[in-house]
């Protein structure tokens, strides 16, 4: 039987059961957020308005990304971040998750066989931070090397934040491969509904 990532916590002690990879500049801290704290967080988003522009939903905050032209326009600015996503990013800075607060905010819901295909995030768009807060379910993000196409899976778990930076974000790509199950350093993991919050910095000349 594939154990649901809601058994997951029960069964599954990240911090000594799983290898976190080694890349230069990826860092993930598991339990970032507690269940309470998700749940609270996964009520107010889905009081929030829904785009189905693409095969998963998304909600972006702060400034709108452009995917069929792969970056931001002078048109793309929303707005400052909700109260909500603003307190999040208060508290990445004073975890010294990343120095400055981010400004953009896009959210995507996976349900069970949706992913996102391999990319680098906007690199004139964005800083050097890419932070994504995962609620829900687990997941496994492939990262792939750019210069030599190593592929690296990263198990997610809900709670957690992945960290990319530097080579972690410019010279890897990520992605989530569209399956309904994954397998992750010989345990298989069923996936449910994961939503993510994915925090940037949006940088000059976008600002
Ligand atoms: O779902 C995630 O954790 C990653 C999302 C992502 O890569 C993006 O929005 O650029
Ligand atoms: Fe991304």
């Amino acid at each position: 039987m594939i154990p649901s990532s809601k058994s997951l916590n029960f069964d599954v002690d990240p911090k000594s059961d799983f290898i976190v990879p080694e890349i230069p500049g990826l860092n993930l801290i598991h339990d970032y957020i507690n269940t309470q704290e998700q749940n609270q967080l996964l009520e107010i988003i889905d009081q929030q308005e829904w785009s189905t522009q693409l095969k998963r939903r998304v909600q972006h905050y702060g400034y709108r990304y452009e995917y069929q032209k792969r970056t931001l326009t002078s048109a793309s600015y929303l707005g400052e971040l909700p109260n909500w996503a603003n307190q999040l990013g208060q508290r990445l800075v004073r975890d010294r998750v990343t120095p400055t607060p981010p400004d953009q905010l896009i959210i995507n819901e996976y349900l069970p066989g949706q992913g996102i295909t391999n990319h680098v995030d906007c690199v004139p768009c964005f800083g050097n931070t890419i932070i994504s807060l995962s609620l829900g379910s687990c997941c496994v993000m492939n990262l792939t090397h750019l210069p030599t196409q190593t592929q690296i899976p990263v198990l997610l778990l809900p709670g957690s934040l992945l960290i990319l930076q530097r080579v972690a974000r410019y010279q890897w790509q990520h992605g989530i491969p569209a399956r309904k199950n994954d397998k992750y350093q010989g345990r298989e993991f069923g996936r449910s509904r994961r939503v993510s919050l994915t925090f940037r910095e949006v940088v000059f000349p976008y600002k």
